[in-house]
């Protein structure tokens, strides 16, 4: 599904060239539940933002869903983001004038999708996400949790492969943490690919691997499926 060989990126700022990625080498599969973790700037959101394609790589090889992302024009890279990927956020980032059905249904009014349509799906993903009651309710008016959830089902509206998780627990509580937690594993077991940025490692030892970067390389991966299942622990990088 995902395969990034020695992929490359720099910032430059003013006459400054920060280089944040050195050489990322990784195999996604399909269906797998996974999560990127590292000390602060060690490059993770750099990596989901490509992943994502929300920004570029500079060097290397991206291959989605068959696709090479590098030779691929911007608009074929949106129509990709749009069908095939969703995106969850720290801060929910719910529009604050909009209640909880209609900031679900937004994704699909850029898909020209009639407003009837739309909200009739929008509260079937409310109901998914056991939100149904809080349809008619601003994002002022739920919980964190509650927040969370909404901007999951707004990520699940369009049907994506794969979803992509920036920090999602990290303004929630811990109870309120692996309730979100429970629901991306559960979205997960459907079969769509899920990808989580966090600091927590109660969070990503919920995923089945662990991706742990350093200084802008894989220092790391553990195999949380091995740990459970025999003695294994980490699996070294080899160059
Ligand atoms: N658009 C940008 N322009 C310039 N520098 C950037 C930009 N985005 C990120 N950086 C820098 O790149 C480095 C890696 O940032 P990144 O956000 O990927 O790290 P992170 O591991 O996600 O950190 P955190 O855990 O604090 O979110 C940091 O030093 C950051 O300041």
């Amino acid at each position: 599904m995902i395969r990034l060989q020695n992929i490359h990126k720099s910032y430059i700022t003013g006459t400054n060239k920060l280089h944040v990625l050195k050489g990322i080498d990784l195999h996604i599969k399909e269906g797998e539940l996974l999560s990127i973790m590292g000390s602060s700037g060690s490059g993770k959101s750099t990596l989901l933002n490509i992943l994502g394609l929300l920004d570029n790589h500079d060097d290397g090889v991206y291959v989605l869903n068959n696709e090479e992302i590098k030779s691929m024009s911007e608009t074929k890279a949106a129509k990709l983001r749009n069908n095939l990927l969703g995106f969850v956020f720290q801060s929910f980032n719910l529009i604050s004038f909009k209640n909880a059905m209609e900031n679900v249904a937004l994704p699909l009014y850029y898909q020209k999708v009639s407003r009837k349509k739309r909200n009739k799906l929008a509260l079937e993903y409310l109901d998914k996400m056991g939100l149904k009651e809080w349809a008619h309710h601003m994002p002022n008016e739920l919980s964190g949790g509650q927040k969370q959830r909404v901007a999951i089902a707004r990520a699940m509206i369009t049907q994506p492969k794969i979803i992509l998780a920036d920090e999602p627990t990290g303004a929630l509580d811990s109870t309120t943490s692996i309730e979100v937690m429970d629901l991306l594993k559960e979205i997960n077991q459907s079969g769509i690919t899920v990808i989580i940025v966090t600091h927590e490692n109660d969070i990503a030892h919920m995923t089945d691997r662990i991706i742990n970067l350093k200084d802008g390389i894989i220092e790391s991966i553990i195999d949380n499926n091995q740990i459970n299942n025999t003695e294994s622990v980490k699996i070294p990088i080899q160059e």
